[in-house]
């Protein structure tokens, strides 16, 4: 697979400073989080790297190649972006809706074949939606239209998956069961790059964070390296406790006495 790569990146914030530039490649078989608090550009910086926003510096690249060079049915073919927000003003069924990661493997005016609407199916089960899939997607609950989102992109199938909070509406059952099937997406070659605002979410199942501070400031590197209480103190303006649990740290907001 090609590695999703930031080069010299500013992602661009209006009326922020450049803040630090942004080099790391997201390599096959990472599990990368996002980190930062409300505004510090986590949904900004996916976008850029999907080629959906213009960077105000550097560039992004797919192994070689700059984004912009790339045709977008190329770049559909490797990245799969789960978005925060829903539009779903088209009255489209669930499966129609998974079909839809289809369309970068398929020609213009082709029609889904059977193989198509098998994979399709498939992800909706490993979602646990493919009982809905009859179902319009603007009747049902935010926890079911994420996992619709998430299975629309297991159906594309693409080497490097971008999420923006992929655990929102999320029960604890169903977040567990994303965050196990995005490792194993990992695990079998292909790699993750999301954005969490679950701190012990993120610590249990990134092997790489980016912490993005609100005046542009960003540091980078394998998970344990970044999870040291101060750093984390410091980007969340919130004191912490830290605690051991099966082998990982587990960070608990200190209350205000
Ligand atoms: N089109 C725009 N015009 C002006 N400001 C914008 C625009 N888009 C984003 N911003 C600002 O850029 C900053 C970063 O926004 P972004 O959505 O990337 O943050 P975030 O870290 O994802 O936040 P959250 O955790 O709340 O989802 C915010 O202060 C936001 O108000």
């Amino acid at each position: 697979m090609n590695p999703l790569q930031a080069r010299k990146l500013v992602i661009d914030i209006p009326g922020r400073g450049d803040g630090e530039a942004l080099n790391f490649a997201v390599e096959q078989g990472q599990i990368w989080g996002v980190l930062g608090p409300n505004g510090a550009g986590k949904t900004t910086l996916l976008h850029t790297l999907a080629g959906l926003r213009s960077p105000r510096r550097g560039s992004v690249c797919l192994g070689k190649h700059p984004l912009a060079d790339l045709k977008r049915r190329t770049i559909s073919q490797q990245l799969g972006m789960v978005f925060q927000e829903r539009q779903d003003g088209f009255p489209a069924t669930v499966l129609e809706t998974a079909l839809i990661g289809r369309h970068p493997w398929l020609s213009p005016w082709q029609m889904e074949s059977g193989a198509d609407e098998r994979l399709a199916r498939r992800a909706l089960d490993q979602l646990d939606v493919g009982h809905l899939s009859d179902r319009l997607v603007n009747t049902l609950s935010g926890g079911e239209r994420q996992r619709v989102a998430i299975a629309t992109v297991l159906t594309q199938a693409p080497d490097t998956w971008l999420l923006d909070e992929p655990t929102n509406h999320l029960d604890l059952h169903h977040q567990v069961s994303v965050l196990q099937l995005l490792t194993e997406q990992a695990r079998s070659g292909r790699s993750v790059f999301m954005c969490l605002h679950d701190l012990n979410l993120a610590a249990r199942w990134c092997d790489h964070l980016l912490l993005l501070y609100p005046n542009g400031e960003a540091c980078w590197g394998p998970a344990e390296r970044m999870l040291v209480p101060a750093a984390l103190e410091r980007l969340y303006d919130q004191e912490l406790l830290t605690v051991e649990v099966d082998g990982a740290p587990l960070f608990v907001p200190k209350k205000a006495v």
